[in-house]
């Protein structure tokens, strides 16, 4: 395999990716790359594996190619788990990263040091026609800050603390960030099961 689609058409995934895979010498495309444009998919799941398989088969039955989705979020405990599998589109349907970092601040204004566990959860589904969809997911556990720091990565990166760090995951490089993130465990874990299947 020197080629792998990403069902995806966030840019902040797409850079994280080209990082994972780059390393593997495996070229990564995405749905901004094609010719023709591909329709939004609703994701109409409760959970990021159901949203993510929805996403992969979707694109895997229509272009018939093997395809990865990814379905990702912010989990923070203080909110009861919210923003969840609507992450992207907290502050609205627009998903405006700097007004979902506003929006989670501003309901986290009152909410002590000791209670700001969070954790980023991805899911990534692989769907190739005519197969089984394999879905394994990564998880990154920290605390959101006080301020937003830092101008590497996407969406909540600048509030977020990775456990162990006393930085943001936007001031960690992108081979830092990769190297703890749910996106590169999840990754790990789909790289360990096509190994052994
Ligand atoms: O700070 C962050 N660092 C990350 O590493 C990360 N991964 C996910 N997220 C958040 O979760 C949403 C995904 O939602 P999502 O899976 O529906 O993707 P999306 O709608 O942006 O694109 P698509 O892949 O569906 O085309 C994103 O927009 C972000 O808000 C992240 N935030
Ligand atoms: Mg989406």
């Amino acid at each position: 395999m020197n080629k792998i689609l990403i069902a995806t058409k966030n840019k902040g995934k797409v850079n994280d990716f080209k990082g994972l895979f780059g390393a593997k010498n495996i070229e990564v495309i995405s749905l901004l790359d094609l010719a023709e444009p591909i329709a939004d998919i609703e994701e109409t799941g409760q959970t990021f594996a159901e949203n993510a398989t929805l996403k992969a088969e979707t694109i895997a039955k229509q272009l018939q190619l093997p395809v990865i989705a990814d379905d990702s979020g912010l989990e923070i405990a203080a909110l009861k788990g919210e923003p969840g599998v609507y992450s992207a589109r907290y502050a609205g349907i627009e998903k405006n990263d700097q007004r979902n970092i506003d929006k989670v601040l501003e309901n986290m204004a009152d909410v002590k040091q000791e209670d700001r566990a969070a954790q980023f959860v991805c899911a990534l589904a692989l769907a190739i026609p005519g197969q089984e969809t394999v879905i394994k997911h990564g998880y990154c556990k920290g605390f959101i800050t006080t301020t937003q720091i830092g101008k590497n990565g996407f969406g909540y990166d600048p509030i977020f603390q990775p456990e162990g760090y006393d930085v943001t995951m936007a001031q960690l490089k992108p081979e830092e960030k990769n190297a703890i993130s749910h996106r590169g465990n999840a990754l790990k874990e789909l790289a360990a099961w096509l190994a052994i299947n």
